[in-house]
């Protein structure tokens, strides 16, 4: 892995920024894997000043997002659809046909899971954009998920769903279960980048990085990965041992 510490958010959000720019820039028809949550939200405001400035284009980008919670409807503004929508892609030309996100309110949710792994399995993602829970999970994929699972639905950690209640009116708003991409969709990546900020990180980041490959912290999975970026903040390397900090 190739882990960068920056000075701040905003260092972190532009460098995560010049790497998706340049991968359009050079392949138009780009497939990227999009996260939610607050980690990206300063890398999207970036992409959406480099549209209105630099013009680049999104038109025939394709996008795969990580997750979606089950029981939402995408209109609903706690949706990870209206997440996107809000952040990024309202403000820049990607067609709406070409944006995959999980439905949180499919009728068969095991069938929804069967065509988002289809689909994916049309593409080859470019770039798959991640961030970490503090409990160490990849998309919504918790401790205990086998890395060999793909598009599944899982309920949701105590701590996940305490973390992610900062965007509720109340903890017990946060619904209980998601749709997320696995573990081995996410391998399947041909580049990964991973922005992880603020010392509530620091343990995992530390675990992903420098402990054993174990389902007990899914980001460990990505050591296998030949081809990772993290993007880090000294809070959240604070753990990271003084070696790894001098040869990174
Ligand atoms: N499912 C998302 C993840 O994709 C995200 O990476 C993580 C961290 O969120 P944040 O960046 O807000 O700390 O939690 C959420 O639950």
């Amino acid at each position: 892995m190739k882990v960068e510490i920056c000075n701040t958010y905003e260092e972190i959000s532009k460098k995560a920024a010049a790497f998706i720019i340049e991968q359009v820039n050079q392949v138009p028809n780009s497939v990227i894997g999009f996260a939610t949550g607050s980690s990206p939200i300063g890398l999207y405001k970036e992409l959406v000043r480099d549209y209105r400035e630099n013009a680049t284009s999104y038109k025939d980008v394709i996008s795969f997002n990580l997750d979606e919670y089950f029981g939402i409807n995408k209109d609903n503004d706690q949706s990870y659809y209206y997440f996107m929508k809000t952040h990024l892609f309202k403000h820049i030309d990607i067609k709406k046909e070409h944006i995959h996100i999980p439905s949180g309110d499919s009728e068969d949710v095991l069938e929804e899971c069967e065509f988002y792994n289809k689909k994916l399995a049309e593409h080859i993602v470019d770039i798959q954009i991640l961030g970490i829970g503090s409990n160490g999970h990849i998309g919504f994929n918790e401790p205990g998920t086998p890395f060999d699972q793909k598009t599944h639905v899982i309920e949701l950690d105590e701590k996940t769903r305490q973390d992610n209640a900062r965007f509720f009116n109340s903890y017990d708003e946060v619904p209980q279960y998601a749709v997320t991409m696995g573990i081995k969709n996410i391998l399947q990546a041909r580049k990964i980048l991973l922005i992880a900020t603020g010392e509530k990180k620091a343990d995992a980041v530390k675990r992903m990085i420098e402990g054993p490959e174990t389902i007990d912290l899914p980001a460990s999975a990505l050591q296998s990965h030949p081809d990772v970026t993290v993007l880090v903040d000294y809070e959240a390397a604070s753990m990271l041992s003084q070696n790894f900090k001098k040869s990174s």
